[in-house]
């Protein structure tokens, strides 16, 4: 298997749902059913923070939310854990700035899809050089679903990269809602990863329609 082309690389971040246990609403299999159904692109299964499942808990999710998305055709990216993502074969993983070294994590995945977070230009430019698929940038606003997450930057750090010749694939992330979504694409991102948008929604399947309909207005 090949490393995933930048073209379809920038598809699938389209609208990039991510989740774990604890951020949803409704049962994870039901709202990543509902949200695949509504249209996102690709998923990350991300089960961190407080009451995060563990373990065997945590492998078995892991498969069954990785199930649904191979019968639909969605690629499986798992975050920081990558011995995990070896052990179920997922697609790829997404690390931050605090796990692994990325280029560490690159020979121990092969071809698999390598996401990085970065969140100025200097991070950015170590990720490509790490041989990342594609950047994960923000918090871009607010955001409630990370403990830990930076001051919010703005969609301005996305245009700040792209002026800078950071070409690969971008995600905006951080309290992105289809509100705000057409700005951050208008910034230059590829597309726009949510947690709380879609799985704290009532209706993940309407959530997932009107944030796909704000990407695909602002291409
Ligand atoms: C902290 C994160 C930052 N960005 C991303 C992604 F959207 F996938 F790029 N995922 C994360 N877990
Ligand atoms: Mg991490």
């Amino acid at each position: 298997m090949a490393r995933i082309a930048s073209e379809e690389m920038k598809q699938r971040l389209k609208v990039y749902f991510i989740m774990g246990s604890v951020n949803c609403k409704k049962p994870p299999l039901e709202a990543l059913t509902e949200a695949i159904d509504g249209g996102i692109t690709l998923f990350q299964f991300r089960e961190k923070g407080s009451g995060a499942l563990v373990g065997e808990q945590k492998y078995e999710l892991a498969k069954q939310l990785q199930a649904i998305c191979q019968k639909r055709g969605i690629p499986f990216i798992v975050n920081d854990d990558v011995e995990l993502a070896l052990a179920i074969d997922a697609d790829g993983v997404h690390i931050g700035q605090d796990d692994e070294d990325a280029r560490i994590v690159r020979e121990k995945i092969g071809d698999k899809i390598l996401g990085v977070s970065a969140h100025n230009l200097e991070e950015a430019q170590a990720a490509v050089a790490a041989g990342a698929d594609y950047i994960g940038v923000g918090p871009i606003y607010p955001t409630k679903s990370k403990a830990d997450a930076k001051q919010a930057q703005g969609p301005g750090i996305i245009r700040l990269l792209r002026d800078h010749g950071i070409a690969i694939p971008i995600v905006g992330i951080g309290g992105i809602t289809a509100e705000n979504a057409g700005e951050v694409m208008s910034a230059g991102a590829d597309g726009v990863s949510v947690i709380s948008a879609i799985a704290s929604a009532s209706s993940p399947l309407l959530a997932t329609k009107q944030l796909a309909q704000a990407v695909f207005n602002n291409e």
